[in-house]
């Protein structure tokens, strides 16, 4: 087991987000998690990630109690996530987003110009694996949104994760890149990283994920293969709202 989450809730004033969210991502699989509009998919990512702390309940990571932990620790303990929203530094250049990604903290040092060499070829090892290190120069802004996206996934890389929370990996990227981002996630899972994955794109959902979770109103309500959620009629309620 790596991810378990127990009884997780949080309420923002009178709108429950999560509702008593009792979750188990399957070690070593690409785990996906589906739901209408504003089910709490997101609210859950954050969570889970210390970005924000829950009403009531537990995380539990590798079987360890993570509930209260920074979102630093938590991603030092191995867990890693991409934003809906991409999160990078757009006026750094590609390779200093990368190197900052190790350490927040070290800003300073890297804007004074010292850095390890290790870290860049690391660096340099992971622009590769996502295709853009020729790249490696522009300023972040300069790149598509496709490419940010690739950028931050790269950045997660830099902590070396065990599992990575991908918050609509194929939103507002083009086809092309959009299947360069699951073939890269399934080499990846390939290699032995545990993926948990947001996604509105129905076909990049059951193209990629070997098991599913549904959520609707902060909880979840059904799980299975791609194929079997699919043809619940529980799933096909929650989207239609029948
Ligand atoms: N910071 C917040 N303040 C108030 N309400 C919030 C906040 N964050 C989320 N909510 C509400 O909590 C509910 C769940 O939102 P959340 O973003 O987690 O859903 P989601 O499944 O990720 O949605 P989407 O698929 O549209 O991204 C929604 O009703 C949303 O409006």
């Amino acid at each position: 087991m790596s991810l378990r989450t127990e009884g997780l809730a949080k309420a923002f004033g009178g709108v429950t987000a999560v509702d008593g969210a009792t979750v188990e991502i399957r070690e070593g699989a690409i785990n996906g998690l589906i739901g209408p509009n504003g089910s709490g998919k997101t609210t859950f990512f954050n969570l889970v990630t210390g970005l924000i702390r829950p009403d009531a309940g537990r995380v539990l990571y590798k079987g360890k109690e993570i509930t209260a932990w920074s979102p630093h620790r938590i991603a030092h303990a191995g867990l890693g996530r991409t934003f809906q929203l991409c999160r990078i530094f757009p006026r750094m250049t590609v390779l200093e987003n990368m190197l900052v990604a190790v350490r927040r903290t070290r800003l300073r040092e890297l804007l004074a110009g010292s850095r390890n060499a290790a870290e860049v070829e690391r660096a340099r090892h992971w622009l590769h694996r996502m295709g853009i290190e020729h790249l490696e120069h522009a300023e972040a802004r300069h790149l598509s949104y496709g490419q940010q996206k690739l950028l931050e996934l790269a950045a997660i890389f830099m902590g070396d994760p065990d599992l990575v929370l991908l918050d609509e990996p194929a939103g507002g990227v083009n086809p092309a890149l959009i299947d360069r981002i699951v073939t890269l996630v399934r080499d990846l899972n390939a290699e032995g990283r545990t993926f948990l994955v947001v996604e509105h794109n129905m076909d990049v959902v059951m193209g990629m994920c070997d098991h599913v979770v549904v959520f609707d109103r902060g909880a979840p309500i059904c799980e299975g293969t791609p194929e079997t959620v699919q043809s619940d009629p529980r799933v096909l309620e929650a989207y239609l709202g029948v």
